[in-house]
């Protein structure tokens, strides 16, 4: 019963059932492999059992493993695995900077370089997501794909029987800057000053719609630093709203680097509480935006978008001018 809930919560994931193991696991190379979370507890029920992990880690790889743990919500000590454990926090659904996906392949590459035995066992909690990203990306770092889309397709045939691994855009937007700055070498930090975001939504028409924009200082991606939030800041923007469309007019606002777009709705909880609902979500590296306009053209483009949206949604952002990061306005 226990194995057959375990199938069920991996769901098109491929899994490693061999040698009496059946485990939320993926070879995605001979040397890269991809996991659910090594689960103790009651979660054991859902996820990979820790004690299961161990015993395959031990019986294929003894003292040859580096596990790599990519969740900021689940920490363990690493001595559960001999203490060979890298943790490299992402939060779900999110992105990384290009930096932390740059120390991820240096760990990889390193480990691998030591012992031609040696194997990455990365994980997060469900093993397809951030894991994909990360791997995407060693799978570039080594040329071992040539583009972002192979790299992809590689890693959705090797980890899932849907074809369906990275699925969250900005993930792979980001794998696209990763090849990028890969390719051509690290980009111009880029200050942007944001004019407007235009929304065209369903929601809207009914519903009161806030943007939290924030970004990311160094190299903690899981406590981005705020800009503004358009319901907190509401004397520093205009919003003016004709039917679907809600444009939201900004005043002096200047973003760079790794930015986060939240387009929240005021929802009221059971217990009478307004809380604010996340629509969807997106990230953008202003050093990688090109001219002065970001459209998204329908929902498929946004991040974990909420199923009261149509799939007509878009959503633009106008840019008046940019720079080169600190430099001085007269
Ligand atoms: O794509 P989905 O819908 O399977 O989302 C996955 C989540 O499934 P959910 O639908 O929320 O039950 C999944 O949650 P569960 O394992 O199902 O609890 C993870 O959040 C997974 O992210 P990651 O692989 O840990 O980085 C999520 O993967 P990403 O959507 O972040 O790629």
């Amino acid at each position: 019963m226990t194995s057959i809930v375990r199938q069920l919560v991996s769901k098109k994931k491929r899994r490693f059932q061999e040698n009496g193991f059946d485990l939320d696991l993926s070879y995605i190379t001979r040397r890269i492999v991809v996991m659910g979370f090594p689960a103790e507890g009651v979660e054991e029920l859902l996820r990979n059992p820790y004690s299961e992990v161990a015993r395959f880690l031990t019986l294929y790889h003894e003292n040859h493993f580096k596990v790599i743990n990519l969740c900021s919500e689940r920490l363990y000590d690493p001595g559960k695995f001999g203490g060979n454990v890298e943790i490299i926090p992402m939060e779900d659904h999110q992105i990384a900077p290009l930096s932390l996906m740059f120390k991820f392949c240096r760990i990889a590459e390193d480990w691998l370089a030591k012992d031609e035995n040696n194997v990455i066992v990365t994980h997060c909690k469900a093993g397809k997501g951030r894991s994909g990203l990360m791997v995407c990306a060693y799978l570039l770092y080594t040329a071992f794909s040539p583009s972002p889309q192979k790299a992809l397709q590689f890693y959705a045939e090797k980890r899932t029987k849907n074809g369906k691994g990275i699925t969250v855009p900005s993930q792979i937007r980001y794998l696209d800057y990763f090849h990028d700055e890969r390719q051509k070498g690290r980009r111009e930090e880029v200050e942007m000053q944001l004019a407007e975001i235009s929304l065209t939504a369903n929601i809207v028409s009914f519903k009161d719609v806030n943007v939290v924009i924030s970004s990311i200082t160094g190299t903690d991606c899981c406590n981005p630093t705020r800009v503004i939030s358009t319901q907190e800041s509401a004397f520093k923007v205009q919003k003016s709203k004709l039917g679907k469309t809600l444009v939201i007019s900004f005043s002096q606002l200047w973003i760079c680097g790794d930015v986060k777009f939240e387009f929240q709705t005021t929802e009221v909880s059971l217990c009478l509480k307004d809380y604010q609902a996340l629509v969807f979500h997106f990230w953008l590296n202003t050093s990688y935006i090109e001219g002065d306009k970001v459209s998204f053209r329908n929902k498929r483009e946004l991040d974990r978008p909420s199923r009261c949206l149509e799939s007509d949604t878009q959503v633009s952002l106008f840019f008046d001018e940019r720079r080169p990061k600190g430099e001085k306005q007269d």
